[in-house]
């Protein structure tokens, strides 16, 4: 997407051949900082320390991470070591695991010598292949926009969680997309943007999204969504995702079932912009099978925010003795979904719906 007017995505090669660009995502809506990574850790520490974040995003990133390691040791223990340094950054995110599976796939047939050009090329296909996901979901979920459209006057309302922009993929987002195509289309819409305790990646980047491309929104608290949907103020929901089973059950940021079940009982729609790389075909029971991460007790106690000097500082909100639990995720089951935006279209959220939209990988699945 255009910042300034200038084109970016959230990650790339640098010209020279050997250093990857990101964006550190821990430092928006404050600072626009572009850092260089240039080894397999520096690409880890980036996934595991939120810089980068989002699970295609992830996935690619881990994906340039092998082709790091490649440049300084292309041999079979370096590419096992790295693969496992870059699948314990985190755990939700499927597309780790993807991304990691299909590097080696590619790399191990090949002898060291070939190995760090191969690498690189197939980071950077993964990340034009996420590109062309992401638009086609937005093409698929742009209709979803349209139909309320037609039927309402003023904006179609939209709430989203947490943030699945482009900041979370290589470009347009998932969530985003059809939002970002239905203002190309000249379609009104109005975002409303769950602050997404407790890294507030709503607040710091999904709201830095659409401001920095105009596109109307207010952010809220995440526990006003059920009251504006119970005063008809929400026409429809999409959130993203990090790990969505075969049956549909679908994991993301902590907070989105209770949207779900807010949802389901307003009857707002409850989409899920699912890129197919996200589906884990391997598990059905999200609840009892993802496992979801647990990250530090100080991202709840404490929050990150610029004061009036313009520091960019933590600061407690709760008392030093108070010790904190931090689930990042959590499974919104397939009843509370009303359907899947995929790069093919969109599927109802089970087993035949996923399957006879990509009948090719649950065939392989059941292998
Ligand atoms: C398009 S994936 C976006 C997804 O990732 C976020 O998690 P995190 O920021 O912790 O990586 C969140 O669950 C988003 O919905």
């Amino acid at each position: 997407m255009k910042v300034n007017g200038i084109p970016y995505r959230s990650i790339w090669l640098d010209p020279d051949g050997r250093t990857v660009r990101i964006i550190d995502q821990t430092r928006l809506p404050h600072d626009f900082p572009v850092v260089g990574l240039r080894t397999m850790q520096e690409a880890a520490t980036a996934i595991r320390d939120m810089w980068v974040r989002g699970a295609p995003l992830i996935g690619a990133t881990a994906a340039y991470g092998i082709a790091l390691q490649m440049v300084e040791d292309a041999s079979d223990g370096a590419l096992d070591h790295a693969c496992a340094v870059l699948h314990a950054t985190r755990p939700t995110a499927i597309n780790l695991r993807w991304a990691l599976d299909d590097m080696r796939a590619v790399l191990a047939p090949l002898p060291p010598g070939e190995r760090r050009a191969a690498a690189f090329a197939r980071a950077a296909a993964i990340c034009d292949e996420d590109v062309e996901i992401n638009r086609r979901i937005g093409e698929h979920g742009v209709a979803l926009i349209e139909a309320i459209a037609a039927r309402k006057p003023g904006p179609v309302n939209i709430l989203t969680h947490c943030n699945a922009g482009w900041l979370a993929t290589v470009d347009w987002g998932t969530a985003t997309s059809p939002i970002y195509q239905a203002v190309e289309r000249g379609i009104e819409v109005h975002v409303w943007v769950d602050e997404t305790r407790p890294r507030n990646q709503g607040a710091h980047l999904t709201s830095w999204e659409m401001a920095s491309h105009g596109i109307p929104h207010h952010l809220i608290v995440d526990n006003a969504g059920g009251h504006l949907m119970q005063h008809g103020q929400v026409d429809l929901c999409i959130v993203g995702t990090d790990r969505t089973t075969a049956r549909g059950d679908v994991c993301n940021k902590i907070g989105t079932y209770l949207k779900a079940l807010a949802a389901h009982d307003n009857g707002v729609p409850f989409y899920v912009a699912l890129p197919s790389p996200t589906i884990d075909w391997r598990v059905q029971d999200g609840v009892a099978e993802i496992p979801i991460e647990e990250r530090s007790a100080e991202e709840v106690t404490q929050v990150w925010g610029r004061d009036a000097q313009g520091q960019v500082r933590q600061v407690r909100i709760a008392p030093e003795a108070t010790p904190g639990a931090n689930p990042a995720f959590d499974v919104t089951p397939a009843r509370l979904v009303t359907g899947l935006i995929t790069e093919r279209g969109i599927a109802p959220a089970s087993a035949e719906g996923l399957a006879a939209m990509f009948p090719e990988h649950a065939a392989r699945a059941a292998e």
